[in-house]
Order: C-alpha cells, then sequence, then structure tokens
C-alpha cells in the first residue's frame, strides 16, 4: 500500500496571520514551500494574493504544485534555492506589478524528506548514505564520508551537530574506511554506537541524532545559505512587509535572531541627537524573542516542538551602507 506523502503545516494560523498583515493584495513569498501546507492557507483565504513557492526539492515542488493547481496563475513555483530570493522577487514585481508583502522560511526538512526511505535523512531508516535536499545536487553524505579527513568531520560534527565526541566519531569513520566505503545509514549509526562511550549513550536523544544533523547542514550547506538569505529577504521585501522564519534548531535560530538584530537597531552612537534616516532601524522585530507552538500543537504534531519563531516587519529601505544583499558581481 502507497501513502500520501504528509507534513503537517507548523503554527500556520500564527505565520499566516503574520504574512497578510501588512495586507493580501500583492505577494508572498513562500521560500521553503515543501508540500504548500502554508501555501495553499494563503491561497485559498486571500483570492487577491500571489504566491511564490520556492524549494530546492524538485519532487516537493512537483507535489505542491499538484496541491496548489487551483490556484493557477497566482502561484509560480521556483525550483532553486532561497538565497536567490532576491531574483525571485524581481520576477514577480515584473511579472504581477505588485509589492513583496510578506516572505515565509519554514527551515529544514520536511516530513515527506524525512520520511522517504532512499533520501538518508534519517537514522531510523535503513538507506543510502544521501541526505541531499536536492537530489541533483553534486554531493552526497556518502560522498563527504568517503572524502572529508579526520580534522573535517570533526569541525562539521562540532560546530553543525554540538557533538560532543565528534572526534571520536570522525576518527571512527575514516578508521573504517579502511575496510571499504560506508553506504548505508545502518552502518554509520553503528559507528556512532561504537564512538560514544556507554555511559554517554542515553542523553541528549538518540546517538545518531547529533551527526545526522551535523551531515545534513554540510551535504546542504544550510547555514551558509540562510546567512546569505536573510539580508537579501530583508532587502527583497517592500517597506511594510513581514518576514517570518521558523527554525529547527539553535544554529538556525541564532543566524535569524543576529540578522534581525542587526535590522532593528541603529547603527548611530547612541548619544546623537538626531539619528540620520540612514542609520535608523530599517526592521521592527513583530515577536518579542522566539514565539513556539502551544503544548496542544506540539502533541499533536511533535515536529513542531523544537520551533522557534520570529518575525520582522520592514520600516524603511536598507540603507546602501548596512546592506550585505546586495550582488557585486
Ligand atoms: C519544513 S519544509 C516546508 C514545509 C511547508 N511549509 C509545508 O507546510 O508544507 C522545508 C522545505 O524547504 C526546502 N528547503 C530547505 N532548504 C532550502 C533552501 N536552502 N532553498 C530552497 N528550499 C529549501 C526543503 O526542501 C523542504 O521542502
Amino acid at each position: 500500500m502507497t501513502t500520501q506523502p504528509r507534513h503537517i503545516p507548523v503554527m500556520l494560523e500564527r505565520c499566516v496571520d503574520l504574512l497578510t498583515s501588512g495586507g493580501s493584495d500583492g505577494v508572498v513569498i513562500d521560500a521553503t514551500l515543501g508540500l504548500g501546507g502554508h501555501a495553499e492557507a494563503l491561497l485559498t483565504r486571500f483570492p487577491n494574493l500571489q504566491l511564490a513557492g520556492i524549494d530546492r526539492d524538485e519532487n516537493a515542488l512537483a507535489l505542491a504544485g499538484e496541491r496548489l493547481a487551483s490556484a493557477g496563475e497566482r502561484f509560480t513555483p521556483f525550483h532553486t534555492t532561497y538565497d536567490e530570493i532576491d531574483v525571485v522577487a524581481e520576477q514577480m514585481r515584473e511579472r504581477t506589478g505588485r509589492p513583496i508583502l510578506g516572505i515565509l522560511m519554514d527551515l529544514g526538512v520536511s516530513s515527506m524528506q524525512l520520511d522517504e526511505e532512499s533520501r538518508g535523512f534519517s537514522y531510523a531508516r535503513s538507506a543510502p548514505l544521501d541526505m541531499r535536499m536536492d537530489p541533483s545536487a553534486p554531493l552526497t553524505a556518502k560522498q563527504l564520508l568517503a572524502e572529508a579527513s579526520v580534522g573535517e568531520l570533526t569541525r562539521i560534527l562540532r560546530s553543525y551537530g554540538e557533538e560532543k565526541f565528534a572526534n571520536r566519531i570522525a576518527a571512527r569513520i575514516v578508521k573504517q574506511r579502511e575496510s571499504g566505503p560506508l553506504t548505508t545509514t545502518d552502518e554509520l549509526v553503528e559507528i556512532i554506537y561504537d564512538a560514544i562511550p556507554h555511559s554517554s549513550r542515553r542523553t541528549g536523544g538518540h546517538p545518531a541524532k547529533r551527526t545526522f544533523q551535523a551531515l545534513r547542514i554540510a551535504v546542504n550547506d544550510e547555514l551558509v545559505i540562510l546567512a546569505e538569505a536573510l539580508p537579501r529577504a530583508i532587502d527583497a521585501l517592500d517597506v511594510g512587509g513581514t518576514l517570518v522564519v521558523m527554525s529547527y534548531q539553535s544554529l538556525e535560530d541564532r543566524i535569524v535572531k543576529q540578522s534581525f538584530a542587526a535590522g532593528a537597531t541603529s547603527s548611530a552612537p547612541v548619544d546623537l541627537p538626531v539619528i540620520p534616516e540612514a542609520d535608523q532601524p530599517y526592521l521592527e522585530l513583530v515577536t518579542r524573542g522566539a514565539l513556539r507552538a502551544s503544548d496542544a500543537e506540539a502533541e499533536d504534531n511533535p515536529r513542531a516542538k523544537p520551533v522557534r519563531l520570529r518575525a520582522a516587519r520592514k520600516l524603511r529601505p536598507v540603507p546602501a551602507h548596512r546592506n550585505p544583499a546586495r550582488r557585486y558581481s
């Protein structure tokens, strides 16, 4: 029996309210379309809304396209990574003549990607070591594990997985390579088990969780792309528009928090009697700190539990001297 891929949209009502708080006669960019859960609610509830959906996973894009077919030309798909959001925004402005009112970034992988056995995202399923969100991208987890040095693997596991036993796991992986390449998630889980001391295996969730997260982040270059995309997303919004970002782990959330803080503070010394326009904040934080899913939602959908939602409204154009988003090539 085949089951339809599923993904329950996280904090749906909150996202819809925030994304349309500046109006709904314009464009919302869903930069992480996935299976189109948030997109469907937006298109159904707001008949004047145009929606651009970005995803690096062509399979997700095709499934979302079927789901959103009844929106006709109000939905435009883009197969790319979300650091191309400035290009997408420009095309949407040209095509519709309307402002960019909202941008949603619901980071990480979808339940469909986690559940799809061939993708190798989950330590709980036996699968080839792939982990690419875009199956046409060049680097797989298998390749990374076959080629990276102990030092490089240790750095990845430590900085992207905050793994205490990074060095031990990396050394085991490289040792194992002597008797042939690592090809499946099972083999990797076994190595991680062996590398982590017995007394530490029962703390901090499944012992393989942090290593799998770290490899997925590295294979998909997730944090670098996120850090480049956020200033471009802020720049791409029209004044009055809102950016909503949902992070699933603290490394992502830290990048979002810093990017929002840079826009929500003045760049002038605090003792200036009048702060020039170009040094005034260009973002207003709409959420005080990060919002969390309700207990009821987290119980219904465990994927909502770790989510931290931050939203910011654009107050004025980003001054050139404070704008890391501009491309100079
Ligand atoms: C959590 S899911 C989104 C779920 C969606 N909001 C829904 O309700 O159906 C995240 C999606 O973002 C995509 N994604 C992750 N990183 C991306 C990136 N850098 N560029 C484009 N898409 C990305 C993934 O392929 C995945 O489909």
